[in-house]
């Protein structure tokens, strides 16, 4: 089987990188490519690390030139989801690497995003419990942020195994490609080089609402979540530093022996995500490119905290790997088709 796909999106950083992982996908056709400003260029023009697609004409994002796929990949502009899905035929696969539809509060919706809610789709996460259910079949997708598939696959196990209070205090630094595109000032070269500086601070962040509704599902109760993102001076990846509260009756003697048997447990199976050996910490440059999460945890006994950290290439598992990764079992394709483990090194 051939799944024809389009890419919405295709000039910006998350459709280019989709268009990296689609044009070796074994099961995949590459159909339309489609952007805004860039429309009527060739593809080569504007991401020029792809040679086998180089020739091919940027069209406008429209439903017209979207029609007639298999799989649509939306790689837009938050907001910009809604309208377009209700134009494309009900049996296409849509899969939005947007926020748009990840959301199941609408009130948290309209309170950090500042618009009306659209709805809520299946949740590419599928490490989550009952993911890979979820996404089965499905005909339309939310890929989530790339701060929450670093987080919440960093906690949650602990959650599941009611090892930490619903509470988590979150550090995590991500590379500019996070951002976009679009030349914002605080992302010059100039700006960012030789620096780090947090945003965001004090729980105004949009990943903030997504971190509390996935640690709250696998906790079966609300979590509260203190974020801090960093903009790191590094193209691409997120390095997240988690942690919560032991309950009382967990051991917090410096050894990690249970929380290491709940996440090796929780992982052993999963096919993108490492659990590292003792000792040794995630990094970024191990996870370039790959679709790989590495996760470390450790006891903390005087402070009592459970620490997880974690490290995606936030423009791989933290957002086109882990699309293509949900299209594959929405499909029932091999989940590990057209995805690299392997990262870049040095
Ligand atoms: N970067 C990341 O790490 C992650 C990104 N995402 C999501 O992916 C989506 C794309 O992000 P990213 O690639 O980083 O952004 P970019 O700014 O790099 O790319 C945006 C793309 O959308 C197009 N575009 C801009 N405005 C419009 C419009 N009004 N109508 C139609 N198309 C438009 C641009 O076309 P043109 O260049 O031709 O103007 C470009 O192709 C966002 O929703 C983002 O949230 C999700 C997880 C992580
Ligand atoms: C460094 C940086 O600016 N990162 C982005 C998050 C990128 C991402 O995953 O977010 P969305 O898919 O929700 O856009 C931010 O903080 O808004």
């Amino acid at each position: 089987m051939t799944v024809r796909v389009a890419v919405a999106g295709a000039s910006g950083y998350a459709g280019g990188e989709l268009l990296r992982l689609l044009a070796s996908h074994p099961g995949v056709e590459v159909g339309a490519v489609t952007a805004h400003t860039s429309a009527g260029r060739p593809l080569g023009s504007v991401q020029p690390q792809l040679p086998q697609l180089a020739d091919r004409l940027l069209l406008d994002t429209s439903a017209d030139s979207l029609r007639g796929h298999d799989v649509v990949f939306l790689a837009l502009p938050h907001g910009q989801s809604a309208a377009l899905a209700t134009e494309l035929e009900t049996g296409t696969l849509i899969v939005d690497c947007g926020a748009d539809f990840r959301l199941r509060d609408p009130a948290a919706w309209e309170r950090f995003y500042g618009s009306p809610h659209a709805g809520s789709w299946p949740y590419g996460l599928p490490e989550l419990p009952g993911g890979r259910e979820e996404l089965k079949g499905a005909t339309r997708i939310a890929v989530p942020g790339c701060y929450p598939t670093a987080v919440t696959l960093a906690l949650f196990p602990a959650y599941v195994a009611g090892l930490v209070e619903p509470e988590a205090v979150v550090v995590a630094a991500s590379g500019t490609s996070g951002a976009g595109r679009s030349p914002a000032p605080h992302l010059l070269g100039s700006e960012v080089m030789g620096s780090m500086s947090p945003y965001g601070v004090g729980g105004g962040h949009r990943h903030t609402p997504e971190l509390v509704q996935n640690l709250s599902l696998a906790a079966g109760e609300h979590v509260t979540v203190s974020f801090t993102p960093t903009l790191a001076p590094m193209p691409r990846g997120i390095l997240a530093t988690c942690s919560a509260r032991l309950r009382p009756g967990i051991a917090a003697t410096g050894r990690d022996d249970e929380a290491r048997a709940v996440f090796g447990a929780a992982y052993a199976d999963e096919p993108f995500v490492r659990l590292l050996p003792p000792g040794q910490w995630p990094s970024t440059a191990a996870v370039l490119g790959s679709n790989t999460v590495q996760v470390q945890i450790a006891v903390d006994p005087q402070a009592r905290r459970l620490i997880c950290v974690s490290a995606i290439d936030n423009l791989t598992k933290g957002t086109a790997g882990g699309a293509v990764q949900s299209m594959n079992i929405a499909l029932g394709l091999p989940e590990r088709l057209g995805l690299p483990t392997n990262g870049v090194a040095p």
